[in-house]
């Protein structure tokens, strides 16, 4: 019984899925997968409203990121049901691990959710860190962060958290720093195993800032960071860089724009905008 039981829900034919058997009883899944990126943050997408997707399994999430043996991306996520929004949100850093929001990965997925037909023009859709609410016209997504509450200002550097955690420093001669190296001394060094963020940040102008980024899960630069971005322009407000609400943030991958508004000692009506772009899609066997 067990057997007829295991194979008939083996064949249980799914858009997201085909589960094949051959003869010598091996399993494998083909996997429809979509590819987006956010201002060169890149992610693999996945449609799991039917919650197939092994989502413990952290060996394949690592491989499927993979630049020379899978796909290659960031991170990856999961499209999935909810019964009081528009949809869910499942968030995996490139090292396999479900990680704390990720906000170009949010802007993807909104984008993702349109080109589904899972909504429209806006939604709202829960994530790790809450509820989000988000707009998308002609490849631009307007995305409503968490309201910020507690910012660490130190002599070098803030550190706050935008649904992830984000340490933020000034630095001279930011185009020829070594993110990686450096990022990763103060990401294991001062905030240990449970890490953190790294932005590293140039002033340009009174609301314009250059950013790189070291990012935890990934463990190497990105070409631009959403919640890091979001954290650099808050931190510059709360630090007297600039007096203006509206932020335009200069990455290696693209600008973005945050705007906010003072909320006591923290921010609220927090909104991170730019570009979400379906690259391309395809099916891997795993
Ligand atoms: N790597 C981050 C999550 C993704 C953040 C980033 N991709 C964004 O756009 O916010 C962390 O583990 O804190």
């Amino acid at each position: 019984m067990y057997i007829c039981e295991s194979v008939r829900r083996l064949l249980i034919f799914n858009k997201a899925f085909r589960i094949l058997i051959d003869t010598s009883i091996n399993f494998t899944m083909e996997l429809n997968f979509y590819k987006y990126q956010g201002t060169g943050n890149d992610f693999v997408m996945i449609d799991n409203r039917q919650d197939i997707f092994p989502k413990n399994d952290t060996k394949l999430v690592n491989f499927l990121c993979d630049r020379k043996f899978g796909i290659g991306a960031d991170g990856l996520i999961l499209l999935e049901n909810d019964d009081a929004t528009d949809f869910k949100m499942v968030y995996y850093n490139a090292d396999g691990n479900e990680s704390s929001m990720c906000g170009n990965g949010g802007r993807c997925l909104v984008a993702f959710a349109k080109f589904l037909n899972v909504i429209e023009d806006n939604c709202s859709f829960i994530a790790v860190d809450g509820l989000h609410t988000a707009s998308v016209a002609d490849g631009i997504v307007s995305l409503a962060m968490q309201n910020v509450e507690k910012i660490d200002v130190f002599d070098t550097y803030t550190f706050l958290n935008t649904g992830s955690p984000h340490h933020v420093q000034l630095v001279e001669n930011l185009m020829h720093l070594d993110v990686k190296e450096n990022g990763a001394k103060l990401r294991y060094g001062k905030y240990g195993s449970k890490g953190s963020n790294i932005n590293f940040v140039a002033q340009e102008g009174d609301t314009t800032f250059s950013v790189r980024t070291y990012e935890r899960g990934v463990e190497d630069e990105t070409l631009s960071c959403g919640t890091g971005v979001t954290a650099v322009a808050i931190a510059m407000y709360e630090t007297a860089k600039t007096t203006s609400n509206k932020i335009t943030l200069k990455t290696p991958g693209g600008e973005l724009k945050v705007s906010f508004e003072k909320n006591g000692v923290g921010y609220k009506n927090i909104h991170l905008v730019g570009p979400a772009t379906q690259v391309f899609s395809g099916i891997i066997k795993v």
